[in-house]
């Protein structure tokens, strides 16, 4: 076998198949939920604790952000995990956050919070994951039913308050946007006025918002047709303390990696109901699985596999499967019997990164379409140099290069430390073969 190390990337990380995974591990605070939580945080101009925050790339970038905006935050000695973030002395700066607001797609969660400390916020397109054609223009209808005025131009875009909306602000979106409903969300906190959003998105990440408002007094009723949102009639004095919850991506992304080797393990910190979907999967292909308190228990050693297809389709639906879970659950199952469909109509770029990675690896995809491909299982994969070109790319590529023969290499490391501190280092913890190597 030959082992080819991408040249993109000076550190790799190294994987060979082992012996099943065991042991118990506990999840990070999610991004993909702090992010918004400390854009709420700042959106607020007041003092909050936030704990469990994860030191994942994307996260310190965006406290990094709101520091060059004019936020200041602060953390215990030693507990970088808990974060104040409050608004500072200096003049805020609403504008030339360029480099750094580039680089992630989350950037965006701040144009509420600069509008309020600035009255405007001018931003460069974001970045993250490229994944597709990432668009914004929901966001921009937010602002506009608020009565902003946005421009666009090449390099990014700009928000200005306009004169306030008296009473509600209505709107419905078309799409059950993520992006777009925290954007309502966190406008209506700056604006000071009750929301009533059309067609929600109402993902763990999004009711873990409205819950910490909660907390400062606002009110919400979250049906699947729509979002109401209340402001607090009074301020209370207190800073109030959120805690980021438990990373429900991470917790699935390590449940499929110990599915894959046949381990049995404990996955600690996380919410069963947020991985419903995940769970659901894997217990068609014949992996059994015991929700316990704020745990996942995996059984992998006690697998009967079914030969049940799987039909893995992400949706923005309510309690439906995140598109973040899908690539490390391509991941397993190429392992498993059966024919399985595979689809994210949401990010139309993600399978053509996955797709040819796992190809070199010797995976046989049929890509239907840009957002859909079928396959049949199980495949023995075997080890080669892959590229984690976004950040589930590299978790499906960590999980199918737990069973390939030999070695798999694997660039692209910072991608996945914008999702995750250390993913490597929990599958270590659960046994794995695996280490980093800088060459
Ligand atoms: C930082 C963050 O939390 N990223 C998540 C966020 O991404 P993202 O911000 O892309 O997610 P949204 O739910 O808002 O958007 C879903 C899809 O609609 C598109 N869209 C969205 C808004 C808009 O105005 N115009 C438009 O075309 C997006 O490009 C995307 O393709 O939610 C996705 C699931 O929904 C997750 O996979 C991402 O991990
Ligand atoms: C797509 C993702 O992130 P982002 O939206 O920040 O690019 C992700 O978390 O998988």
């Amino acid at each position: 076998m030959s082992t080819r190390v991408p040249a993109v990337t000076s550190q790799v990380i190294a994987i060979r198949p082992g012996r099943p995974l065991a042991g118990a591990v506990t999840v990070d605070g999610s991004k993909n939920a702090a992010l918004p939580l400390i854009a709420a945080a700042a959106a607020l101009l007041r003092p909050v604790r936030l704990d469990n925050v994860p030191a994942s790339s994307d996260v310190q970038t965006l406290l990094d952000l709101l520091r060059q905006a004019g936020w200041n935050t602060a953390h215990p000695v030693g507990d970088s995990r808990t974060v104040l973030v409050l608004p500072g002395e200096a003049a805020p700066k609403a504008n030339g956050l360029d480099e750094d607001a580039s680089s992630i797609r989350a950037s965006y969660y701040l144009v509420p919070a600069l509008i309020a400390l600035c009255g405007r916020a001018g931003l460069p397109w974001p970045g993250g994951c490229r994944i597709g054609d990432r668009g914004m223009e929901q966001h921009f209808k937010v602002y506009e039913a608020f009565g902003d005025r946005v421009r666009v131009d090449d390099r990014g875009y700009a928000v200005e308050a306009g004169k306030a909306v008296p009473g509600p602000v209505s709107l419905a979106l078309p799409f059950r946007s993520r992006g777009a409903t925290i954007a309502a969300v966190l406008r209506a906190v700056v604006a000071g006025a009750p929301l009533r959003l059309g067609q929600p998105n109402l993902s763990p990440e999004v009711l873990c918002v409205l819950d910490a408002l909660t907390a400062v007094g606002y009110a919400y009723r979250a049906g699947e047709r729509v979002l109401t949102l209340a402001p607090p009639s009074s301020v209370s004095g207190d800073a109030p303390v959120w805690k980021v919850p438990g990373d429900k991506i991470e917790a699935g992304t390590l449940a499929c990696a110990v599915a894959a080797t046949g381990g049995t393990a404990r996955i600690e910190g996380v919410h069963g109901s947020d991985i419903g979907p995940l769970i659901a999967a894997l217990n068609r292909m014949g992996i059994p699985t015991a929700e316990e308190t704020e745990a996942l228990a995996v059984h992998g050693r006690d697998t009967q596999p079914t030969g049940r297809p799987l039909r893995a389709m992400a949706t923005l639906a309510p309690n439906g499967l995140d598109a973040d879970f899908e690539p490390p659950l391509l991941g397993l199952a190429l392992g498993f019997p059966g024919t399985h469909l595979f689809s994210d109509p949401i990010n139309p770029g993600r399978h053509s990164n996955l797709i040819p990675q796992l190809a070199r690896m010797g995976g046989e995809i049929t890509e239907l379409s840009s957002t859909e491909c079928r396959f049949t299982g199980p495949q023995r994969l075997t080890g080669a140099g892959v590229e984690a070109t976004d950040i589930r790319t590299g978790s499906a590529l960590m999980v199918a290069g737990l069973t390939a023969r030999g070695v798999t290499t694997l660039g692209g490391v910072d991608q996945i430390r914008r999702g995750h501190a250390d993913l490597p280092g929990k599958l270590l913890a659960l046994g794995a073969d695996i280490c980093e190597v800088t060459p």
